[in-house]
């Protein structure tokens, strides 16, 4: 196994780095021994040295100086702040993952020494839970052994996949952003449930666990999902009196806009 032995690091424990960390050391592909973190927010370092048990450093020169692959998990408008102040002491035996939305592999290459191995990930927030959907992308140093280094590491929480980076803005809008599209859908399910009288707990318990059970079934079944609404959907039953109300409303086109605009946001933030 190619990461035996090899120690991880984090450049950024907030949300996205916490989500990973957590899940990745759940997932028991490294042990919280062999993880290291830095972040300039002490309490963030604290809560996840107490209850995950890595090694936190509020100096990233630490977590790259321990550290055989750093992932980079900070804001896409201070990468390059970062990578100045790390660059020096990144050597060709360490590999550089940056998970920055938007952020271009030749730009972060270019911040770094000649040489520097990149590769570029889009996970997602349900890292935590081991249900991240994530795309990887390889720079110009990587070698193949280190894009399958990052599809395990990304593979261990949730499902990873590799793309030619000009579909990363793509992944970015769809997987990357798209857990904030579904909670509020969540939400307004539940709230819909909860007018008509079922307590909020069950309605969110119900409503999680239907969009859970229909993503299971859109990969499980491998079926269009087309079909598998057809399947729900009675004549002249209750399913498509609600189908009507959606389609009323443009929720078809609404989602596809929404990932269209994410995407165009992330192409934004590479420029
Ligand atoms: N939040 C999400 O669902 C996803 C985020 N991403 C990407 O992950 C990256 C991080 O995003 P979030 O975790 O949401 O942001 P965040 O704001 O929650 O976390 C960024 C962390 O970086 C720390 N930080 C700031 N300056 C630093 C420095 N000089 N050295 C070390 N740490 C420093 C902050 O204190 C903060 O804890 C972004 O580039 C974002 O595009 C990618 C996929 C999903
Ligand atoms: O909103 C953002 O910019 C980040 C990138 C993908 C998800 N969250």
């Amino acid at each position: 196994m190619s990461l035996e032995g090899k120690k991880l690091g984090f450049i950024g424990t907030g949300k996205m780095g916490s989500a990973l960390i957590k899940g990745i050391c759940n997932a028991g592909l490294f042990s919280p021994s062999n993880v290291y973190a830095s972040d300039l927010y002490e309490p963030s370092l604290d809560e996840l040295k107490q209850n995950v048990g890595i090694n936190v450093s509020t100096d990233n020169i630490d977590t790259v100086n321990n550290s055989d692959i750093i992932v980079l998990a900070i804001k896409p408008q201070i990468i390059k702040k970062v990578i100045a102040g790390i660059k020096d002491d990144i050597d060709s035996d360490k590999l550089v993952i940056s998970i920055a939305a938007g952020v271009k592999i030749a730009d972060i290459e270019s911040e770094f020494n000649d040489g520097t191995r990149v590769i570029r990930v889009m996970p997602n927030i349900a890292a935590t839970v081991a249900e991240a959907a994530s795309a990887i992308t390889q720079g110009s140093n990587a070698s193949k052994e280190d894009a399958e280094d990052a599809l395990e590491i990304f593979g261990a929480v949730g499902s990873a996949i590799q793309v030619t980076e000009n579909l990363m803005d793509a992944v970015t809008g769809l997987s990357g952003s798209g857990p904030a599209y579904i909670f509020p859908v969540i939400e307004a399910m539940a709230d819909g449930a909860v007018y008509e009288g079922l307590d909020r707990k069950s309605a969110l318990v119900l409503a999680a666990q239907t969009i859970l059970g229909a993503a299971k079934m859109a990969l499980e079944t491998e079926t269009h999902p087309g079909e598998l609404k057809d399947m729900v959907t009675s004549p002249a039953g209750t399913t498509i009196r609600g189908i009507k109300v959606l389609e009323e409303y443009g929720i078809r086109s609404a989602f596809m806009q929404a990932v269209i605009e994410s995407s165009k946001r992330s192409k934004e933030l590479g420029k």
